[in-house]
């Protein structure tokens, strides 16, 4: 009986087995990955470096003739094959699937972000479906795929759009966002977690302005949500996917309303019942709580208890509401430090770090890739003047050059990069947010010690100084120095001075 049922089943020959394996591996790797660009390069066939739209086009020219040829034969459905070929194949038919409607989805996110919080109408959902369903896709599987790819083209557009850069810290920071939605291998997640997510929190750290929130939005936009077939429209608007609260906004008094909600009553000035962003946040969303190493000992320890039971409820009130979403948090606070002296509880910082993510500063990016800076601009550029100008963006990044200079520390990073831009389109410089010291520090500082006429006092201000221009941070600086944070800046500024 099985010899025979396996008798009638396809079989993929030698080269189609290599061909389509190599195009399941890319399928699985995450697409900001170094295997993924190397896997690309395989299945196009090309050696050298293409840039990347050139190279995805010509990968998936090459996937897509592949499988044409299967169609032609009649055996791009997977009924007709069984074992490890049907894995393979199915890996590799839904990615050329995929990728022949990445513009549409496209399409679509920006369409849902501009309507906002009415689910958008999909008018392509039949197409895509009636194509799973002849590679052989029962009708549920097909729903869930498809709401797959439009999860993982959100993840795609968010990252990518989201966080630019070209240093090796950028697109490591990428490689582990996507990691963060769809874990370290992306089947582990299609097939068991991809509604179980519930659990893996995510703690961003990072100084002032180096993008954290833009990583939480990503992240929280990126969760899966399924397909309404009957109303040819997703179940909700991943705009409602991401609830986010600044924690340093609120006095102690207000947190846990805003938090929890309250109900009418609950305490004077309670005219009326107040959703909290814990009530607001969808199913597979995510909240986002910025600031975190700001709050209170009493309200770290109500926000762990949510996390533990999943439960809340709103003040002035015994019901219980159940919160299924992911919780991210983020800081530019020592978390350590808090820890150390105890204003930072260590079960809460372990309830959530189901995964940590350092956020590169800008200092560091323009660090180890100087052309970082330019694609900064173009973006920055873009985004306030609604259009790209290559004449802008030359014009604001000579003024950079000249001052502050490329010594420049950034202290606010990619926040302060934007105000720079505009204050240089508004005035036509930038002097930077540090105190400026008439004429060249480092050579006055190499002059005096050259003409021994520095005493230990004058030396250690000088250093300190030119270590604050380049690193930003006073805490930087006394972890090079090995001073504390005070003694620096009392040093930073006679050095300045001086
Ligand atoms: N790599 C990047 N590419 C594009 N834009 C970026 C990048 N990093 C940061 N930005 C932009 O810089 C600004 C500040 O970023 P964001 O608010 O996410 O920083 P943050 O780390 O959350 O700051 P804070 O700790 O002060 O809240 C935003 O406009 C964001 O879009």
């Amino acid at each position: 009986m099985y010899i025979s049922c396996m008798a009638r089943k396809d079989q993929l020959s030698a080269a189609e087995r290599e061909f389509f394996g190599r195009v399941a591996r890319a399928a699985f790797s995450n697409p900001f990955g170094a295997e993924r660009l190397q896997l690309d390069r395989e299945i196009a066939g090309v050696g050298g470096r293409l840039a990347q739209p050139e190279l995805i086009r010509r990968t998936m020219a090459r996937i897509r003739e592949a499988v044409g040829a299967l169609e032609e034969q009649g055996r791009a459905d997977l009924r007709r094959f069984s074992g490890d070929d049907r894995e393979l194949l199915r890996s590799a038919l839904l990615f050329e699937a995929f990728h022949r409607h990445a513009a549409e989805f496209d399409q679509l996110i920006r369409q849902q972000v501009a309507d906002g919080e009415e689910p958008c109408a999909v008018p392509f959902a039949k197409e895509v479906l009636a194509l799973l369903a002849r590679r052989g896709l029962s009708a549920e599987e097909a729903r869930r795929t498809f709401a797959f790819f439009f999860q993982m083209r959100r993840a795609f557009y968010f990252i990518a759009h989201g966080l630019v850069g070209t240093s090796p810290c950028m697109g490591e920071f990428r490689r582990h966002l996507w990691n963060n939605v769809f874990t370290h291998d992306i089947r582990w997640y299609e097939r068991h977690l991809w509604n179980r997510m519930e659990d893996f929190s995510t703690l961003l750290l990072g100084e002032t302005g180096t993008g954290k929130g833009a990583a939480a939005a990503a992240i929280g936009r990126s969760g899966f949500i399924p397909f309404d077939e009957a109303r040819g429209r997703f179940a909700e608007s991943f705009t409602r996917n991401f609830v986010s609260i600044n924690l340093s906004q609120y006095p102690e008094a207000l947190i846990e309303s805003e938090l929890f909600g309250h109900k009418k009553g609950a305490f004077t000035g309670a005219i009326d019942h107040h959703r909290g962003i814990f009530a607001r946040c969808s199913a597979h969303g995510a909240i986002f709580l910025d600031e975190i190493g700001d709050v209170s000992v009493p309200v770290q320890i109500k926000l762990l208890q949510i996390l533990q039971e999943r439960t809340f409820s709103p003040v002035g009130s015994h019901e219980k509401q159940r919160f299924s979403g992911r919780v991210i948090a983020a800081t530019n606070r020592p978390l350590e430090k808090l820890r150390e002296q105890g204003e930072f509880r260590d079960d809460f910082f372990y309830r959530l770090s189901s995964d940590v993510i350092a956020v590169p500063s800008l200092l560091q990016r323009l660090q180890e890739d100087p052309r970082e800076l330019e694609v900064l601009l173009e973006l920055v550029v873009e985004r306030t003047i609604g259009e790209g100008s290559a004449e802008l963006v030359s014009l604001v990044k000579e003024s950079l050059a000249a001052e502050p200079g490329p010594g420049y520390g950034w202290p606010g990073n990619v926040r302060e990069l934007e105000q720079a831009v505009r204050r240089i389109l508004l005035t036509r410089s930038y002097r930077g947010e540090l105190p400026v010291a008439p004429g060249d520090l480092r050579g006055r500082l190499l002059a005096a010690v050259d003409g021994g006429t520095l005493d230990a006092q004058g030396l250690l201000a000088g250093y300190c100084a030119l270590l604050y221009r380049r690193l930003g941070t006073y805490e930087q600086v006394a972890k090079v120095t090995g001073l504390d944070r005070r003694t620096v800046k009392k040093y930073v500024l006679a050095g300045d001075a001086g």
